[in-house]
């Protein structure tokens, strides 16, 4: 398990990362979220002891990384899949690596099979694409045989036969009982690969929960209304027989309707009381990216001029910055209302200081995770037999927590002391074996090797 308490980090007067606390558990693949520049990478770092945290801690099985025994055989990570030298073969590349950390040759030849590099590993690197190049990467995070995986970014560059491999293997791991952390900016793929979501925003936490209670605590099923294009005013009036009604209607940039408040047939008894005829009324539920930027809309730095996120945003006047997310109702100005706040809300909201962005507070966790109960899924790629995990295969409902700062996005106050030096040892989790491993796992190794 990896548990963070408190984890601060702080470059001079930035701060990257905020009393981030939160545990990854075993026998679940939890998924990092969070925009660009929240803190996803730097947090990574300091779990695999590559940066310092300034106050704060963070252990894996209970010890710091630097302090852990045989550090290599229990972490495996794919930081930074460019950090390989590109004048050595794959394979001479993951020899290297397998030889300063005790590691049998033998087992490179297994890796370079899982990831499906078994064709080019006497290539040089540097000719590689940058899916290649992420596989060689998932190969030197294998290489141990570790208990605990860390994947930034696993599946950037990968072409779709390549996510649909990452997304097995994830699960496959999970499903052997091993804690597999994995940061994506791929909602879709994270919808069908975590069971476990820690979302940051500022370098603070925003939420620690399973998938469907992050989808359920900050979307809302809604009703999709359209009336005929050619008669606008049916349109005016049912919306107007709508909000009479209770319901909460917005406009779709097709000109559909989206009704929440109000169940299927009452629309549709609305619709028949008002004369109006409808050519569409369906039922829909908000996706995990829905919900993602619904919770982390305030939390976001780096935003297009152009962008209004394809009609999900209500236009803010200009140079109007949106709030940060409210504790159980994310972002306000979202179409998706706030789920209920009574009854409905599957998530603790535990209270704790504040922080420099105006309160960050610590999670509240109950029962570990359960782990995946298939683990049929092989490692070895292709996987054609491979089905996504279903849904009752998520994490349990009772560990979860949101936790929402509460005000401005502001940067936070300049800090008195330094920053912390971060160590120039490894660059990239390549360096980490340093001691022979014990029989890798069978689902490690190919498939025509089992
Ligand atoms: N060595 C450093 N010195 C100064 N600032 C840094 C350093 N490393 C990271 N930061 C800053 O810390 C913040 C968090 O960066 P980090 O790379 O952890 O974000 P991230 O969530 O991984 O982003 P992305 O999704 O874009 O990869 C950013 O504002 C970044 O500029």
């Amino acid at each position: 398990m990896i548990e963070a308490v408190g984890l601060t980090k702080r470059y001079g007067d930035k701060t990257a990362v905020y009393n981030l606390s939160f545990q990854v558990r075993p026998g679940a693949v939890t998924g990092f979220l969070g925009p660009n520049g929240s803190g996803k990478s730097t947090t990574m770092r300091m779990i695999l002891g590559l940066d310092n945290p300034t106050s704060g801690s963070v252990t894996i099985g209970g010890h710091p990384y630097r302090r852990l025994p045989n550090a290599p055989r229990q972490v495996g990570a794919l930081l930074d899949a460019k950090a390989v030298h590109g004048g050595r073969s794959a394979r001479n590349h993951l020899l290297s690596l397998a030889q300063l950390s005790g590691i049998p040759a033998r087992r490179v030849d297994e890796v370079l099979g899982v990831v499906g590099l078994q064709e080019v590993a006497k290539k040089r690197s540097k000719g590689f694409s940058l899916g290649m190049g992420q596989r060689l990467g998932i190969a030197a995070a294998l290489l141990g045989d570790p208990q605990v995986l860390l994947f930034d970014e696993p599946v950037n560059g990968l072409d779709p036969e390549g996510i649909l491999w990452v997304r097995n293997l994830m699960k496959a791991l999970a499903a052997e009982g091993r804690t597999v952390f994995v940061s994506s900016h791929l909602m879709s793929e994270m919808a069908l690969t975590a069971d476990h979501l820690i979302v940051i925003g500022r370098g603070q936490l925003l939420a620690d929960m399973s998938v469907k209670d992050f989808i359920s605590a900050n979307s809302a099923d809604f009703a999709r209304v359209r009336t005929p294009d050619s008669e606008p005013q049916l349109r005016e009036k049912l919306g107007t027989a709508l909000t009479e009604a209770g319901g909460h209607v917005l406009p779709e940039q097709d000109g559909a309707l989206r009704v929440t408040g109000l169940p299927l047939p009452r629309i549709s008894d609305l619709a028949h009381e008002a004369d109006v005829r409808l050519w569409e009324l369906s039922p829909h539920q908000a996706s995990l990216e829905e919900a993602y930027m619904r919770m982390t809309q305030g939390a976001v730095d780096y935003r297009s001029t152009i962008d209004q996120k394809a009609g999900l945003q209500q236009p803010l006047p200009p140079g109007a910055q949106p709030p940060m997310p409210v504790p159980g109702q994310g972002q306000p100005g979202w179409y998706a209302p706030p789920p209920p706040q009574q009854g409905g809300q599957p998530f603790a909201m535990p209270q704790g200081p504040s922080g420099p962005y105006g309160g960050a507070q610590q999670g509240a966790y109950a029962a570990p995770g359960a782990p995946a109960a298939d683990a049929a899924n092989p490692y070895a790629q292709p996987a054609p037999q491979a089905q996504p995990v279903p849904q009752a295969q998520q994490a349990p409902k009772d560990r979860t927590a949101i936790l929402t700062p509460q005000a401005q996005p502001a940067a936070p106050a300049p800090q008195e002391q330094p920053a912390a030096t971060a160590p120039a040892a490894p660059t990239a989790p390549q360096q980490a074996p340093a001691a022979a491993p014990s029989a890798p796992a069978d689902l490690t190794k190919p498939e025509d090797a089992r």
